[in-house]
């Protein structure tokens, strides 16, 4: 067996050996002196009887001088072996008196001596002094006695202490390899004792108790490693969770200021997992603009111990921005702990999404630039700020002149660039505070806030044409880019949105109508249009449900070469309930804005084929009627089914049909104008180009048209005989159009100088007042008759 020095065992058995020992040399010290002093006593006594009964005798005969009787006493005395001296003193002695046993007397026994006075019995004076050896043997042999006594006692007490040690041992052994088992003990891989109770005593019961504590020890750790597996099982589940949903959780402790973070946080973070992050490092991460919404929000939170929920950025490291949303509780107990608990969503994604839909619902895809919700949104802002503080802003609205031109003549592609150059050209000239939107194809709104005056709106337009004068190199074109801008004051024009837009639009059109590049402010002259505009809808509306509201008024067209009637021109008068007749000048743009115009001009072909069908019942069935299409009516799907239906219902020929369409019109959308130009042509109808010369029409795309004729505008031919450049610029499309095979008109002829300088140039068909207005259709029968007659 090894003892350890702080082992029970060690300690026990050194307890008892030293108890022990100290107990037992106390007894045999106190045994010893106690036994010693006893028999010490004994002798003492007994010397004391000797000499009691001895010393009155001695003290008598000395007195007397009975020397002899003294010899006689002291002899009798030494007859006791343990009596080995008598020595008396005395003056009445010549000498002292000794007796002593014959033997030698050793030293070692004359231990023990006393003395006593003579006294004389008369006088009672000192006479003498009688000393007396007593022999010691007996003590020394009592002592040895004792000595032997001890040595057994000593003997038997070790052997007790041996045997009780190794009792304590063997008690104990089961105890210490208690101990030892139980310091093997694994909490990690737990397994019972491997101690058994060998006895009943408090060791086997400690024993037991100490094998039901394991196996309950046991028991408890498997139960919870379960619990722990389970638990983590659940924490890896909810890590997951965290992980696939980007939530991560915290919980900060404001008292111990102790900050504990899921993992998830930490990648939301974008840092490593250290457990050294504090709160302030944590709210330190944030983006630096947004770092004070959140301490205020969770400072406030935290004062008034209620719920927090806050949108913000994180910056991370890779200079990236991420953004989350916080939302958490703070928990105040009334011993004063504070803690904060919360969940923090990685919404990066969603806010890329949302900006991006709200680019896609807000923004032009195109330049960047806001669109009209947007731009309708500032406005609405603008106007309220301006209503606060009495200030002016000003709307204004670009159009980009023959941007349609450049679009199809140069594709696509040029046309998106250029709109690019333009927002961008746009953008750099205006302020931060300025908002410039793309409304529309080439339309542009830009929204000036905080004006002073209107001038201040007309400094910034003069700023943009500025701007965009000179060339433009777009995709290696060098572009000259012209605008129109119409501006609209609050609160000067209208105090809403809808009609400051709309007045800025109008002016828009007044300005291009009066001249490309250049601006229009809206005035009060624009909204008596506007008004106009508003009311002749209004009554076209109703002139819609009346058949007899629209009447068609045709103008003779006359050959050059013969002078017979070649056909006529198809031009609608409305007769207005009120206002008596309307020319197509007053309605035909607001049908046209109004989209009315495709209903309209469905009547006007059904009434012209009508009345050409009566033309040829009265026996004209050689001419020929021009039909005006306008723009909107050339995007209607079912134009051409409408045609041919009127055609078989009145059963005219389709060659006594020619539709007339403006220059503006062709070169709005080539493709578009090419298809239903081949679509028409299959009817079997011609196509003439009206107002020829005051559109820019490009020849390339004229050569590829169906069409047949070209009329030469009225402004040339009513300008020729004073100005050389119209006739030159009328004798060459003469020529041009023969080139190209078509034949020509030529309208507002006015006069016989005009017919005359045309017929030289060989125009092949001529119209005009010269030879009559447009009148209604009985007149026109009447003129047929009457004209070719004459
Ligand atoms: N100063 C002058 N004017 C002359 C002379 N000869 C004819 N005019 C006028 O010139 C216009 C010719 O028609 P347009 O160029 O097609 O121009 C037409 C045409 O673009 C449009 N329009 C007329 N009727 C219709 C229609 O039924 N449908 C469509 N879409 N547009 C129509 O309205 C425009 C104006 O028509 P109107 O007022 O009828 O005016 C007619 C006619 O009255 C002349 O010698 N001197």
């Amino acid at each position: 067996m090894r003892f350890k020095l702080n082992s029970l065992s060690f300690k026990t058995v050194s307890l008892l050996i030293l108890t022990s020992t100290i107990f037992i040399t106390l007894g045999y010290t106190i045994a010893k002196n106690t036994f010693s002093k006893n028999y010490e006593d004994v002798i003492h006594e007994k010397i004391d009887i000797v000499l009691r009964s001895i010393s009155p005798q001695i003290s008598l005969n000395l007195s007397y001088g009975f020397n002899d009787s003294i010899d006689e006493i002291c002899k009798e005395q030494l007859k006791n072996k343990n009596v080995l001296l008598i020595k008396i003193e005395s003056d009445k002695l010549k000498q002292d008196s000794i007796y002593k046993q014959h033997k030698k007397i050793s030293t070692d026994f004359s231990k023990f001596s006393s003395e006593v006075n003579l006294i004389d019995p008369s006088t009672s004076n000192i006479i003498g002094k009688l000393t007396l050896l007593y022999s010691s043997e007996s003590y020394y042999i009592q002592m040895q006695k004792f000595y032997q006594m001890a040595v057994i006692g000593g003997f038997i007490f070790i052997v007790s202490l041996v045997l009780i040690s190794i009792f304590l041992l063997k008690s104990l052994k089961p105890l210490s390899k208690l101990a030892h088992s139980m310091n093997e003990f694994n909490p990690y891989e737990p397994k019972k004792l491997n101690v058994k109770a060998t006895s009943q005593d408090e060791i086997g019961s400690i024993i037991k108790s100490a094998n039901i504590m394991v196996e309950n020890l046991i028991s408890y750790i498997e139960h919870s490693s379960a619990l722990t597996q389970e638990l983590s099982k659940k924490q890896q589940h909810l890590n997951d969770a965290q992980r696939i949903a980007s939530v991560g959780s915290w919980e900060y402790d404001v008292t111990t200021n102790k900050l504990n973070l899921s993992d998830e946080i930490y990648r939301i973070l974008g840092i490593k997992k250290k457990s050294n992050l504090t709160f302030s490092s944590f709210l330190n991460l944030t983006y630096k603009d947004d770092l004070n919404d959140v301490l205020n929000t969770i400072n406030n939170a935290i004062e008034k111990g209620s719920v927090f929920n806050i949108k913000y950025r994180i910056q991370l490291h890779n200079n990236k921005i991420a953004y989350v949303r916080t939302k958490g509780k703070v928990r105040k107990k009334s011993s004063g702990d504070i803690k904060l608990t919360a969940v923090t969503v990685d919404i990066t994604k969603d806010t890329h999404n949302e900006q991006m839909i709200e680019r896609l619902a807000y923004y032009d895809s195109l330049t960047n630039l806001p669109n009209r919700i947007l731009f309708k949104d500032r406005v609405k802002s603008a106007i309220s700020n301006a209503k606060r503080h009495k200030n002016k802003i000003a709307i204004m609205f670009l159009d980009l002149d023959n941007f349609k031109i450049v679009n199809d003549t140069l594709g696509h592609s040029v046309g998106d660039k250029l709109l690019i150059h333009v927002a961008k050209l746009l953008s750099s000239i205006l302020r931060e505070n300025d908002t410039i939107s793309r409304v529309g194809g080439d339309e542009f709104t830009i929204l000036l806030t905080d004006i002073q005056s209107e001038e201040d709106a007309q400094k910034i337009a003069k700023k943009i044409f500025d701007s965009l004068q000179g060339e433009h190199e777009i995709d290696f074109h060098r572009l000259l880019i012209s605008t129109s801008i119409g501006i609209a004051i609050y609160p000067d024009s209208a105090l809403d949105i809808d009609k400051l837009i709309r007045n800025a639009d109008t002016a828009m059109y007044e300005a291009k109508k009066a001249d490309k590049n250049n601006y229009k402010v809206f005035n009060n002259k624009m909204y008596a249009k506007i008004k106009n505009f508003v009311k002749v809808e209004k009554d076209l509306r109703i002139a819609l449900d009346d058949e007899k509201a629209f009447e068609i008024f045709y103008q003779p067209k006359i050959k050059a070469q013969d002078g017979f009637v070649s056909g006529c021109e198809a031009l609608v008068r409305w007769k207005h309930p009120k206002k008596g007749i309307i020319y197509p000048d007053e309605f035909i743009d607001i049908a046209e804005e109004s989209a009315l115009i495709i209903p309209i001009g469905n009547k006007i072909i059904e009434k012209t084929i009508k009345d050409l069908s009566e033309f040829n019942s009265k026996g004209y069935g050689t001419i020929k009627v021009a039909i005006n299409l306008s723009a909107k009516q050339f995007t209607d799907n079912s134009l051409i089914g409408t045609i041919q239906k009127a055609i078989e219902k009145y059963d005219v020929h389709p060659s006594q049909l020619e539709f007339e369409i403006t220059e503006s019109i062709s070169m709005q959308n080539i493709s578009k104008t090419l298809e239903v130009l081949h679509q028409l042509k299959q009817t079997g109808v011609s196509i003439a180009i009206d107002d020829f010369g005051t559109g820019y029409s490009s020849l390339s795309y004229l050569k590829q048209f169906p069409i047949n004729t070209l009329k030469i505008d009225k402004s040339f031919v009513l300008d020729m005989t004073i100005d050389n450049d119209d006739k030159s610029i009328v004798n060459t499309i003469i020529n041009m159009a023969h080139t190209l095979n078509f034949t020509t008109v030529a309208e507002g002829v006015e006069t016989l100088e005009h017919a005359d300088i045309l017929t030289d140039m060989n125009c092949d068909e001529l119209q005009g007042y010269y030879y009559s207005k447009p009148i209604a259709k009985d007149e026109f029968i009447n003129f047929l008759k009457t004209y070719n007659t004459n």
